[in-house]
C-alpha cells in the first residue's frame, strides 16, 4: 500500500516537473480537494492537475453514534480521471484499493463485482443524505419506493457512500446510487468499482461527472439501466459551483 502511494506521489512530481512548475504538489492548496479544506473556504475545481481528493472521515453521523461503519477515502486524480483510490474501511480493517487499470484489491486480495444480472434478484444500497427539503425528500421517497417495488431482494445503506461503493466492489451489493454526497465521498471508491469491473454513471444514465453530486454505480449495465428507470433524479449544486454572491 504504501509502495502505491509513494509511486502515485512520484508520479504527480514528475508531472508538475514536466509541467515546468515549481509548486510542491503535497502542499500547494491547488492540488488538493478535502472535504475540511473546502469547509474552511479553499476551492473546490478539479482540474487537469493532479489532485489528491480527500474525505478524512466518512461516515461522519456513525462516527458520533458508534454505527461501526467508518471510512477514510482517498483518490488521486489526473487530467480529471481517477487514477488511484484508497479506501480504508477503519472498523471493519480493511483497505481497499485500486490503480486505474491495476485492478482492485481489499488487503490485497483481488475484488470482482457480482455476475448477478438480474436486478430482482440484486440488493441495491443508497443513503437519505442530509437535505430536509420536502421536494428532496419525495424524490428520495420516490425513487425507494419504485426500487422496492420491483421488487429488488433488498435496500441498505452503510452510512457512508465510500463503504457503500466498497460494497459493490467486493460483490455484496448489486449497486448504489446516491443524489448529494461530494466529490470526496466517492473519487476513490468509483475507482474501486470500475476496477473490480462494475461502472459508474450518472444517476439518469449518462456520463458519470465527479463534480455533479450524483452517482450510480453498479455491477453491469442491465442492473443499472433498470435502476436508472426508478430513480427520480434531482440536481443538487455542483461541487465546483461557483459560491453565492452576498448582498
Ligand atoms: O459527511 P461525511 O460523513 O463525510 O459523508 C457522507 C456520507 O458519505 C454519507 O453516506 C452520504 O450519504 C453523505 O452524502 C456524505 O456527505
Ligand atoms: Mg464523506
Ligand atoms: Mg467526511
Amino acid at each position: 500500500m504504501a509502495d502505491i502511494l509513494q509511486n502515485v506521489m512520484d508520479h504527480a512530481v514528475a508531472v508538475a516537473r514536466k509541467a515546468g512548475e515549481v509548486r510542491h504538489p503535497y502542499k500547494d492548496p491547488r492540488w488538493f480537494i478535502g472535504e475540511e479544506s473546502v469547509a474552511a473556504g479553499e476551492p473546490s475545481i478539479l482540474t487537469d492537475d493532479p489532485t489528491w481528493i480527500i474525505d478524512p472521515i466518512d461516515g461522519t453521523t456513525n462516527f458520533v453514534h458508534a454505527f461501526p461503519f467508518v471510512a477514510i477515502s482517498i483518490g488521486f486524480t489526473i487530467n480529471k480521471r481517477v487514477e488511484v483510490g484508497v479506501v480504508y474501511s477503519c472498523l471493519e480493517d480493511k483497505m481497499f484499493t485500486a490503480r486505474r487499470g491495476g485492478g482492485a484489491f481489499c488487503n490485497g486480495e483481488p475484488l470482482q463485482v457480482s455476475d448477478q444480472t438480474d436486478v430482482h434478484r440484486s440488493i441495491i444500497a443508497t443513503e437519505f443524505g442530509s437535505n430536509r427539503d420536502p421536494e428532496v425528500v419525495d424524490k428520495i421517497f420516490s425513487s425507494l419506493r419504485n426500487i422496492l417495488s420491483l421488487p429488488v431482494h433488498g435496500v441498505r445503506g452503510a452510512g457512508t457512500a465510500a463503504v457503500n461503493l466498497s460494497l459493490v466492489a467486493s460483490g455484496c451489493v448489486e449497486a448504489y446510487y446516491e443524489m448529494g454526497m461530494h466529490v470526496w465521498d466517492i473519487a476513490a471508491g468509483s475507482l474501486l468499482v470500475l476496477e473490480a469491473g462494475g461502472i459508474v454513471m450518472d444517476v439518469d444514465g449518462g456520463d458519470a461527472d465527479l463534480m455533479s453530486r450524483r452517482i450510480l454505480a453498479a455491477n453491469n449495465r442491465s442492473v443499472a439501466l433498470r435502476l436508472v428507470e426508478q430513480i427520480a433524479p434531482y440536481r443538487p449544486d455542483r461541487d465546483d459551483a461557483p459560491p453565492a454572491a452576498c448582498d
